[in-house]
Order: structure tokens, then sequence, then C-alpha cells
């Protein structure tokens, strides 16, 4: 499997080559060149599969060569054996038409950990291999830095520099980032929004000497690895609820539009999915884009679930590449309007694809407490934030399908919103158990592109140094 460029102008990589890379150096992002398909009797084989073994058939295209499917089962039993419930990500049922997917067992309590304690293994199984190492650098709000900083803490070839909006993550996301006390790990809290880190990720990315000079490597869901990881929790649940002779629904608490594209590649690959709900909070550009046509950047409210107050969605520009008849050089250009003026018309013809797939729905902070009330009124489930905004829009939606919503975090992680929802505040698991009185370390610096390099340049290993050791 070959991995090619949205904008059309980079060179195409192997899967190890864009397990390592971070935007492609056209400033595009990695997709496979064709999606692989599987046919009905090959889904049908994955009934009553392991979440490991369906792991491996679902990523083996993807991984090409790279790793043996016994080398991808040997690194998926390690990624996942310390979830604490053997399903990995168990469906729960909330009525006749309605399913909860809970992907939060991991060890930092959200969905990034399903990706990221494999893409973890898979850097320092391609690291070692060259013995080369690399420099993470991440944004976030909130839960792919806790994830990645789990991931990655102490191990020898990754040096991890974590940005998350000062002020703008609950206490429990910070401190999991911030009291790990780890050589190898830099949390940085910027004073701006997770719009403006994810900026200055992609504009170091973009200072092509600086890339090179440390080996730049990401974990935001720029990393193409990261959302082939995803795929295979929508492959599990809708295997276990009758595809492919059922199709499903998923709605999906959407920010960076990165789980929810994993939703629809599983489309692509031939999964009988019939709905993609796209399920906004107030920063609601995708919403707009997708239903009028309107990608145009808002100013970022802040909201209770702040995983996603985010205007610019980087997997958006995967979509749009589809959309477009995957032409790289139109795409380069649109997407370069987009980032010159801070909007685009999506024309009617390519809206039109995507309602194929999708459908989507703008939740307020009233209706996504009404959904936590409703979940533990109705079937004594306590829910975060996120995974409400996706259950309203669930029950807003008239598809004839069972809908499983993704629950893509752990109450705990929320439990200011949940209180005010609900009344009730939720437990930190007891593997979190002295989080809340740990040591902190983080460094605060303003949005600005040559501060937040030049701290990290006195930190970071450049790649040239290892080659000479
Ligand atoms: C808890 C939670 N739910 C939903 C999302 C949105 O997911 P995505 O950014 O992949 O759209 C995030 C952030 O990524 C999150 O942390
Ligand atoms: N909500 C995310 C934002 C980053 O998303 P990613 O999927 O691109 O890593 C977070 O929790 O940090």
């Amino acid at each position: 499997m070959r991995y090619i460029s949205t904008r059309g102008a980079a060179p195409s990589l192997d899967f190890e080559a864009v397990t390592l890379a971070g935007l492609a150096s056209d400033g595009g992002l990695y997709v496979p060149e064709t999606w692989p398909r599987f046919a009905k009797g090959a889904i049908s084989a994955m009934n009553g599969l392991s979440y490991v073994e369906t792991a491996v058939r679902v990523c083996s295209p993807f991984v090409g060569g790279a790793l043996s499917d016994a080398e991808l089962r040997t690194l998926f039993t390690a990624a996942y054996g310390n979830f604490d419930h053997a399903a990995v990500t168990p469906l729960v049922q909330l009525d006749q038409r309605h399913w909860l997917l809970e992907l939060f067992h991991g060890p930092t309590l959200a969905f990034k950990d399903v990706a990221m304690q494999s893409l973890g293994l898979l850097f320092q199984t391609f690291l070692g291999r060259s013995d080369r190492h690399i420099t993470v650098i991440g944004a976030t709000s909130g839960d792919t830095g806790s994830a990645a900083i789990n991931a990655l803490a102490r191990r020898d070839r990754v040096e991890v520099f974590m940005l998350h909006p000062q002020g703008r993550v609950s206490e429990v996301q910070r401190r999991q980032m911030t009291t790990v006390i780890a050589p190898n790990v830099h949390n940085i809290a910027i004073e701006g929004n997770f719009d403006d880190a994810q900026r200055l990720v992609k504009a170091m990315f973009n200072d092509t000497d600086f890339a090179s000079r440390f080996a730049l490597s990401a974990v935001n869901s720029i990393n193409w690895a990261r959302l082939m990881l995803q795929i295979v929790y929508y492959f599990y649940a809708a295997v276990r609820l009758g595809a492919p002779d059922r199709p499903v629904s998923f709605s999906v608490p959407t920010g960076n539009f990165g789980d929810v594209y994993a939703g629809y590649a599983a489309r692509q690959m031939g999964l009988p999915i019939d709905r993609l709900i796209v399920a906004t909070n107030e920063n609601d550009i995708l919403h707009r884009a997708l239903g009028t046509g309107d990608y145009s950047v808002g100013t970022v409210t802040a909201t209770a679930s702040p995983s996603m107050d985010i205007q610019v969605s980087s997997n958006f520009e995967r979509l749009l590449f589809d959309l477009a008849g995957r032409d790289g050089s139109a795409n380069a250009a649109s997407m370069r309007g987009f980032e010159a003026t801070g909007g685009v018309v999506i024309p009617a013809g390519q809206r039109a694809g995507a309602a194929l797939a999708f459908d989507t729905a703008r939740v307020d902070s009233a209706e996504m407490a009404a959904a936590m009330r409703w979940a533990q009124d109705h079937s004594g489930q306590h829910i975060d934030p996120h995974t409400a905004i996706a259950l309203a829009a669930a029950q807003r939606s008239s598809c004839d399908s069972p809908v499983v919503t993704l629950a893509t975090a752990h109450p705990a992680k929320f439990q200011d919103a949940v209180v005010a929802a609900t009344g009730v505040r939720p437990e930190l698991p007891a593997r979190l158990k002295g989080l809340m009185t740990g040591e902190e370390r983080f460094t605060v610096l303003p949005a600005d592109l040559g501060k937040i390099e030049a701290f990290i340049a006195e930190r970071a290993r450049p790649a040239f140094a290892v080659a000479a050791e």
C-alpha cells in the first residue's frame, strides 16, 4: 500500500514512512492511494473474532509488507492488554435502537488510547529497526495529549512536545499530561486556543529546515496510522450488531474530523454503514459546511465539551480531497484559499457526494445536558459531555438502522459538566488514584512560532546527533 498527499505534490510513501511522517511536504495529509475493499464474506468472517484479531484483519492491507500479521498480532496484544475491559471497546445497549460504543477503557480514559497505545509500539518498532529517533510535536484540546504522553513517556527514541490551550482543558485532562514527570515529556500551555496550537504544529512541519533538523513526527490525527487504528472499532461494533447483513449507523462527536473520517474509511472499505452523523457543539463549522456549503471559520467558543472546541478540522481536508475526485492540485488551491481567507464555499456537487454518507447535527449545551440526564434516567449510564452531544444527535436522527453513539471519554474526565447536568459526580477509576494531588510540570508560552521553536530547539535532539553516535 502506498500513501499519497491530498495536495498532490509530495512523494508517495509506504506504511513505515507515513507512520513516522507528519504533514506531507506539500502541506497536505497522507491518504491511502486506494481503499482496500472487504467482500461480504470477509466481513462475515469477522463475526466472533476478538478485538485483536479484528484489528489484524482490518489493518493488514494498510500495513502491507511493513509488518507481518504475526507481528501485528503481537503488537495489538500488547497494546490492548492494559485496557480494563476484555472486549476493549464494549457495546452497551441503551434502548431498542440506541447503543453506546465505549471507547474509554484505556489508560487515559478516552478513545485516543485505542490508537495511541498501538502507535507508540509502531514508533518503537520502526525506529528500532533503523536506529533513529524522532521529535513528536502535538496539539491537544486535552485527550490526544494525555493519551500520547501515556503511550510515549520514557521511550528512549522519542522526545514529546505537547501544546495545550492554557485554561481550556478540564483539570483531569491537564493533570493527566502535566503530572507525568519524564525526561522526554515537555508540556507547553500556550496562550491561545486549540486552533492556535494546531496552526503552530502545522507551521513547524511546514518549516522544512526545522522539521528535518529535529526529525519531526506527529501523533495527531494528521498521522494516517492514528486513523487506521480507529477504523477497527467501526468494524468490531458493526459486525457485533449484524453487519454485513444489517446496516448500522454511527453518531460521532466531532472536532478534528478524525474519528468520523475513520468511519467514512470503514464505509469505503465495504462496511455497510448507513449514516455517519457528524455531531458538533456550538463550534459548528462542519455542520455549516456540509449542510449549506459555508466552510468559514468563526470564533472558537469555550463549551462544556472542550475537546470539540475546534474550528479548523484537519481531517476535513481528507474528505474534501475524495469529494473533489482526488484532484490534488485543485484541492491544494482550495485549501490555500481557505488558509488565506478563513473560508471557502463547498460546491453543491461535493455536498451531495457527502450527503450519501453523512448527516450533521449542531447540539447546544441545553440539549447536551438533557441527553446526559436521559442516559442516566433511562438506563443508569453516566456519559461525558462529548458523548452526550453525539447521543442527542443520534436521538434526532430518523434513520431506520440501529444507531451506535461513540462514547469517546469517561465521564470522570469532565466531572464539573456531569455534576452540573445530572447532580452526580462520577468517580475517577482506581487506576488514576493520586492524579489530583501529583506534582505538575509545564511551561506557559505565547502562541508565537519563533518562541515555541526556540523552546523545542533547546531541548530536542537534532536528527544528525543519532547518526553521529
Ligand atoms: C472526548 C472527545 N470526543 C470527541 C472528540 C472529537 O474527535 P475528532 O477530533 O476525531 O473529531 C475529541 C477530540 O478529538 C475528544 O477528545
Ligand atoms: N480533541 C483532540 C484534538 C486533537 O485531535 P486529534 O485527533 O487530531 O489528535 C484532543 O483531545 O486533543
